[in-house]
């Protein structure tokens, strides 16, 4: 690997391809290539066996996904699972095909059976059934996992999966049906916040109104009570980094904090970020999802690399970048 290695970023423009990107370069990496979903469709067969040949990179790092909350996984079931499969496999396949020295598969730890003990190793995959929500994208998911290990065992090229917890961070999607819970909840509570209001009844007192009103109230999805793990996507640019510099002994890496917290407590820590004063209104009517799905993170620091910032850090970094780009933030509609 050296800074003129010919790079293929599939996703570039993503939340996570673009942060990759982002590290790569501040590395010295300098033949990069990214092509975005206009240009070449990963769902077409006969486009990626072109691109393939004609561009012959000398490693992969799959970023491109269908990707979405648990309310777009839901309800976009065959979307997540055939589109993923039409991505991943044409990816997998004509890196392989090309002879592609070096592949990164992005999976995500909804792979992993829904009440899998806890935190969750990479040798509980394919040992209990999914969680309901998301099984169409972890199938998917769970067939990249098995095609690169494949190649591993049958051609013994270096061609590894890393699982990634829920990520968030600058490039997110903030579109409130199809996004995460971390971006929606940062919008959430910054649109309910109360503008100044400036009125011939109200005078503003510095920013804020004085009429002692609390902010707008917040409706937020399912209980509170599940808990999720959160990774800042640019530690998990730095792990793909690293993978990509290092040879694994093995094929499958859980890569996260090692740390979860309640989506109550979430909600609680991203309103006091934001500054939202105003009542929490839970619908009940929305799923819940699994109730943990904490990673064991031990695998990737015996290989040598641990996550760096903090979800406090994280979420201050992440609420700048949206404040930044309010114009422009990326909704991915579905
Ligand atoms: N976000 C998370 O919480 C999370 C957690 C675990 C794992 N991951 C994994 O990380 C990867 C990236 O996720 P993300 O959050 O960065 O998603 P994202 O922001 O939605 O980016 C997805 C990228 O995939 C590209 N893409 C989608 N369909 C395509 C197609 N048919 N042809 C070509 N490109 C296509 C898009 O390209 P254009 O922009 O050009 O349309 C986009 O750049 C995925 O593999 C995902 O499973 C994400
Ligand atoms: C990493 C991703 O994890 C995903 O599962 P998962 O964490 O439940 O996906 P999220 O959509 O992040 O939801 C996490 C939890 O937050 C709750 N939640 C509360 N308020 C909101 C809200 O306004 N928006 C959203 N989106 N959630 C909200 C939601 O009900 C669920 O219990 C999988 O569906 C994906 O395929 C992927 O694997």
């Amino acid at each position: 690997m050296n800074s003129n290695t010919k790079i293929y970023i599939a996703g570039h423009r993503g939340m996570v391809g673009s942060a990759i990107w982002r590290a790569l370069e501040a590395k010295g990496y300098s033949n990069l290539i990214g092509k975005t979903s206009a240009e070449l469709d990963l769902r077409s067969q006969e486009a990626v066996a072109d691109f393939f040949f004609t561009e012959k990179p000398d490693v992969v790092i799959d970023a491109a996904a269908r990707v979405g909350g648990i309310l777009a996984n839901n309800n976009y079931p065959y979307q997540f699972l055939m589109e993923n499969m039409q991505i991943q496999n044409n990816l997998i396949d004509y890196s392989l095909k090309a002879d592609v020295q070096k592949f990164i598969f992005l999976g995500s730890s909804c792979i992993y059976p829904k009440m899998a003990p806890q935190p969750l190793k990479e040798e509980y995959l394919l040992t209990g059934p999914l969680e309901t929500t998301n099984e169409w994208y972890a199938i998917a998911k769970i067939t990249g996992v098995k095609a690169c290990e494949a190649i591993r065992k049958q051609f013994g090229k270096d061609y590894i999966s890393l699982m990634p917890t829920n990520l968030y961070g600058p490039h997110d999607n903030f579109d409130l049906t199809s996004s995460h819970v971390l971006p929606a909840m940062i919008r959430k509570f910054h649109e309910a916040k109360q503008l100044p209001v400036v009125s011939d009844q109200l005078s503003v007192v510095g920013d804020k109104k004085n009429d002692f009103s609390e902010d707008l109230p917040v409706t937020l999805w399912g209980s509170g009570t599940p808990m999720r793990e959160f990774l800042f996507v640019e530690d998990l640019a730095d792990a793909v980094v690293f993978a990509l510099e290092n040879k694994f002994q093995d094929n499958l890496y859980n890569v996260g904090t090692g740390i979860d917290l309640t989506i109550k407590e979430l909600a609680e820590l991203i309103q006091k970020t934001v500054g939202h004063t105003g009542e929490i209104v839970w619908d009940s009517s929305k799923p819940d999802g699994t109730p943990r799905k904490l990673m064991d993170v031990s695998k990737m620091e015996q290989a040598g690399w641990k996550a760096k910032v903090g979800l406090v850090e994280g979420i201050q970094r992440t609420y700048q970048w949206f404040l930044e780009n309010q114009e422009s933030f990326k909704e991915v509609k579905i």
